[in-house]
């Protein structure tokens, strides 16, 4: 059976409305191990022919009959196939890959087989052997003569062991000497079993073949039998298959890594819009945790103070609420009672719920002849109490007092030695009816705190704290009442305060809510908030930039498909489908997408350690960037996002480029 056959093939091409027959009606077959010349002058339709047999041109009638089985019928997909598995091109401008080596040449027809990476390999190198160019394989075309370029061609229309082999004037820019060379090469593949079609203008070359078939103004003029075809002798095929992405993916490396100066320059450009973005998510988180941080250590985040809701309107806030329960403070009707002690013990990750005094009123405190006289406030020591400094001793224990270096200055000028010594203080408390009665009592000495700072020199009240135990004692003393002005409740961990926080707003006593609460989280939040939407804004702003970004990879994909053209031509011709050269560009604006991802990256830590160390003794130590994983994370999905949004439209106008206009792309 024969291996092509014609049937009444016409085919016209139109300028405007008028028709121009190229081919009118061709009827021929084509036998295995057949060297064919197609001979004609310039103009006669060989080229349509070629293109139409080799499955480029689906615009003909008639029918294209291979192996049995009609091509029109065939779907675009099948068709790629048929040129993978049935047809090899050889081409007048031999149409290689000026990036990649003669090896590599070949190689990309080799991986539309289903062969594995060594079997392909070693296919390579065998067929750089049967064309002579062994020692030339790791060249690139831009090293090789003309006869030499040609070869390659047929070795790379060789390597997926097609059927038939349509050389298009395949020895037109040779000289005699590399003509003979190629004919003699094309023979021995007709000698290997295969279908091989010349087109020439040649006589000379056409004498070399097996049969020649004359062509004038698109019709058969002669068919001429000089021979007859190569016995053919069977043996197990290549088997062919459709690009993998991994192979798309390898091949748009190669081009990528290629020119990569030019593609380092273009990823460092893309990378700035990136790098801001990273770098100023990077300088929210180190601004907020810096400033929690402040926060945090003059206060002791874990703690809630807990005051007795005073009010029985329970549509009040917190906030309403507490201003009124202030105003009661320290009276009976504002203390807490063990009841509220205890129902806040119960709530869940409580871990200490420490009832507190803090009583105010005219005091004095003496020490041997010298007097401190004046409002003070008698407080006591609970854990909101961890992080105070002293200038000299450590916080009280029971039956001790600690004093502020103001105060204790004024009872001694070597304050710091009064620590272990006894002071007495006499102090104002309220019988449980409201009856005012003092408290007069010697105490030891336990430490001297350090003033705060920005209450140097200010004329703040006077303080002295005690333990609860000392304090309550001392009231009972004298009968004064002995529940606590306030509580604070110590949560086991930071995460639970605000559900502790609401548990303690939501307890009810007689059918009124019973506490309201104080805390520094709603402080932290509110800090963390605006410094959140700061570094948002202006990781948007910068974000601007990231539209730049596109608009370059945008411009140098569609670079990158102009200067692959006729690339793009050979891997259609070749068997490689409308979606593997879109993979082709989309994979390489990812690898540009990802390499100005990681420059970015860089970049970013870079100017991290640089900002922090800057500020190093300015932030006491503090990192003000401080970039995530989390942050990087995003700029790659940013980054990979982009380079799929560039990447659309110039892959897709790769892909619908027409093949045997791109073959003939300049
Ligand atoms: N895309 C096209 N649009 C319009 N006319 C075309 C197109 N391609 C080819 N032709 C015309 O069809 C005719 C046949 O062209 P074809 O390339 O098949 O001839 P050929 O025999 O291969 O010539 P040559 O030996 O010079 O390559 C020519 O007149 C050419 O101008």
């Amino acid at each position: 059976m024969a291996v092509l056959e014609l049937k009444n093939i016409r085919k016209s091409y139109f300028l405007g409305k008028e028709e121009f027959p190229v081919l009118k009606g061709i009827d021929l077959e084509f036998e295995r191990g057949d060297f064919v010349s197609l001979l004609g002058e310039s103009g006669g339709g060989k080229s349509t022919l070629m293109n139409i047999i080799g499955g480029l041109d689906r615009k003909y009638e008639g029918d294209v009959i291979v192996d049995g089985i009609a091509q029109k019928t065939k779907k675009e997909k099948d068709m790629d196939a048929y040129r993978r598995d049935t047809i090899g091109f050889i081409f007048q401008s031999f149409n290689l890959v000026s990036y990649l080596s003669v090896l590599d040449n070949i190689l990309i027809s080799l991986k539309m087989t289903n062969l594995s990476d060594k079997e392909r390999h070693a296919r390579a190198i065998e067929l750089t052997k049967q064309v002579g160019l062994y020692e030339h394989r790791k060249k690139n075309p831009s090293q090789l003569s003309g006869g030499q370029k040609q070869r390659v061609a047929i070795a790379r229309a060789l390597a997926s062991d097609p059927e038939i082999i349509l050389a298009d004037e395949p020895t037109g820019a040779l000289d005699s000497q590399n003509t003979k060379e190629v004919l003699a090469l094309l023979r021995e593949i007709a000698q290997s079993g295969k279908t091989v079609i010349v087109v020439t203008h040649s006589q000379e070359v056409a004498d070399y073949g097996t049969r020649i078939i004359r062509l004038a103004d698109g019709q058969i003029t002669g068919d001429e039998r000089l021979k007859p075809a190569y016995p053919v002798e069977s043996h197990e095929r290549v088997q062919s298959k459709a690009l993998t992405y991994r192979d798309t993916f390898r091949t748009a490396f190669k081009h990528f890594t290629h020119s990569w100066k030019i593609n380092l320059l273009i990823a460092l450009g893309t990378a700035i819009g990136l790098f801001s973005v990273i770098f100023f998510l990077g300088l929210g988180n180190g601004a907020t945790k810096y400033m929690n941080d402040t926060i945090s250590s003059n206060v002791n985040p874990n703690v809630v103070t807990v005051f007795k809701r005073t009010t029985t309107d329970n549509k009040l806030s917190n906030e309403q609420a507490l201003q009124q329960s202030q105003q009661e403070l320290g009276t009976s009707t504002g203390n807490l009672d063990n009841d509220h002690l205890n129902k806040l013990k119960n709530i869940d990750h409580v871990k200490k719920v420490e009832p507190t005094y803090s009583l105010s009123g005219m005091s004095s405190l003496k020490y041997n002849d010298k007097t401190k006289a004046g409002l003070f406030t008698l407080d006591t020591w609970t854990e909101s109490n961890i992080n105070d400094e002293y200038a000299a001793g450590a916080k009280p224990k029971d039956g001790e007092i600690a004093l502020h270096t103001a105060d204790a200055k004024a009872l001694n000028a070597d304050y710091k030695s009064l620590v272990g010594k006894t002071v007495n203080f006499t102090f104002q408390a309220k019988t449980s009816n409201g009856t005012a009665v003092q408290v007069s009592k010697d105490f030891k000495i336990s430490g001297i705190l350090k003033d705060p700072e920005n209450a140097a020199g200010s004329s703040s009240s006077s303080s002295v704290i005690a333990t609860y135990n000392t304090i309550k004692a001392s009231l009972s003393a004298v009968d004064a009442d002995t529940n606590a002005t306030y509580a604070v409740v110590t949560a086991d961990k930071v995460d639970n305060v605000k559900g502790v926080i609401s548990d303690i707003q939501a307890l009810k006593v007689d059918g009124n809510k019973a506490f309201v609460t104080f805390s520094t989280t709603s402080i932290l939040d509110l800090v963390t908030n605006i410094t959140n939407i700061v570094s948002y804004v202006l990781a948007a702003i910068a974000g601007i930039s990231l539209i730049v970004s596109i608009f370059m990879i945008v411009v140098t994909t569609y670079m990158s498909v102009a200067e692959r053209t006729k690339e793009i031509g050979v891997i259609r011709a070749l068997g490689g489908r409308k979606k593997d050269i879109s993979r082709l560009f989309t994979s390489e604006s990812l690898i540009l997408g990802v390499s100005s991802a990681a420059i970015a990256i860089v970049l970013a830590y870079a100017g991290q350690a640089l900002i922090n160390k800057a500020l190093e003794s300015f932030l006491d130590g503090a990192n003000i960037v401080q970039i995530s994983t989390g942050n990087v994370i995003f700029a790659i999905i940013v980054a990979i996002l982009i380079a799929l949004l560039a990447s659309l439209a110039p892959s897709g106008r790769a892909a619908r480029l027409n093949t045997i206009e791109a073959l003939s792309a300049e």
